[in-house]
């Protein structure tokens, strides 16, 4: 019996996958689990089986993001549905084996939990990624890794925006986790960046034994970092660069941006303001992967959300 009025229940998760190198580049997520597939006693719990996997075993290889097309953003659902076979992209079929080993995405035979391991070059110290502010069960489990882990930090990102959310690896899962962990430059390992990842993930298997366990979890809340805006590097009519992050605003990710700051500097010299209309923390500022994607920066809005007490079914 629970002892609270409004429990979210859930089956237990007995399911965990974790992926490294959803982008070759990034070197802890793909060290760690090259790791945990040759011994991955450090990753099992009692009541949860854990299954190490290499996602884009190819961009690994060459070290670099992807081969073809970028495998975070190909779990559509015309790519996972899509004919075609040996012609299609690389990251295509990569992503419809995925799905049929760990989904299919949306199923009740879908994985329980899926944490996805990434490094960026951004200032952003350790943060967890979620795609969703109704998943109770995924609210509870941050609320859990940031007691543990204090008094290191660890902000959670979440990403729920109707036009910048894409289709990431982990979403074949019930419970998608994005792990993300920087600065680490891309193709370099830094020990203090590999041991960060290494602890959440640590603490996230804990909770989930736990809960497995019938631990019951009363509700809580959670700080966010809401995604809101998509903003660019200033660009000339050819559509080149025409200016950088500005020195104050580099490396300075959740820290709070306010209209007037400054926030790139021209090549001859200039200071370009933040127009926005109220304080903003800017995240990802000047990852290396985002240039292609006409990205400087996210910024995104702090809120609190409300979980619900959980148990197990
Ligand atoms: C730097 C980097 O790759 N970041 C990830 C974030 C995520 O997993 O949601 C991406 O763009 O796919
Ligand atoms: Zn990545």
């Amino acid at each position: 019996m629970s002892s609270y009025n409004n429990s979210a229940c859930f089956s237990e998760a007995t399911r965990v996958a974790i992926f490294g190198g959803t982008h070759g580049n990034e070197m802890s997520g793909v060290t760690l689990v090259n790791l945990w597939m040759k011994n991955s006693a450090e990753v099992q719990r009692k009541r949860v089986e854990t299954k190490p996997f290499i996602t884009n075993p190819k961009a690994v290889e060459k070290c670099t993001r992807y081969v073809d097309t970028d495998l975070n953003r190909a779990f559509t659902p015309e790519n996972l549905s899509a004919p075609g076979g040996d012609g299609l992209p690389y990251e295509v079929q990569r992503a419809q084996e995925i799905n049929r080993i760990f989904g299919p995405k949306g199923s009740p035979e879908a994985y329980d939990v899926i944490f996805d391991l990434h490094n960026t070059t951004s200032n952003m110290g350790c943060t967890l990624i979620l795609e969703s502010s109704k998943d109770h069960f995924n609210l509870q489990m941050m609320n859990y890794i940031k007691k543990a882990i204090a008094p290191a930090s660890c902000l959670v990102l979440l990403n729920e925006h109707p036009l910048l959310k894409y289709s990431t690896s982990r979403s074949v899962a019930k419970h998608p986790v994005g792990l993300e962990v920087g600065p680490q430059p891309q193709g370099v390992l830094r020990s203090n960046i590999f041991e960060a990842m290494r602890v959440i993930l640590k603490h996230a298997l804990d909770f989930i034994e736990l809960f497995n366990e019938g631990m019951e979890f009363p509700p809580c809340t959670v700080e966010v970092f809401r995604v809101s805006e998509r903003i660019d590097y200033p660009r000339d009519a050819n559509g080149n660069i025409i200016a950088m992050v500005h020195p104050n605003l580099q490396d300075g990710d959740w820290e709070p941006l306010n209209p007037g700051d400054p926030m790139f500097q021209t090549f001859d010299g200039k200071t370009i303001h933040y127009q926005g209309s109220g304080t903003v923390y800017p995240t990802f500022i000047n990852e290396a992967a985002y240039y292609e994607k006409q990205q400087a920066f996210v910024t995104t809005r702090r809120e609190t959300l409300v979980a619900s007490a959980i148990r197990k079914a």
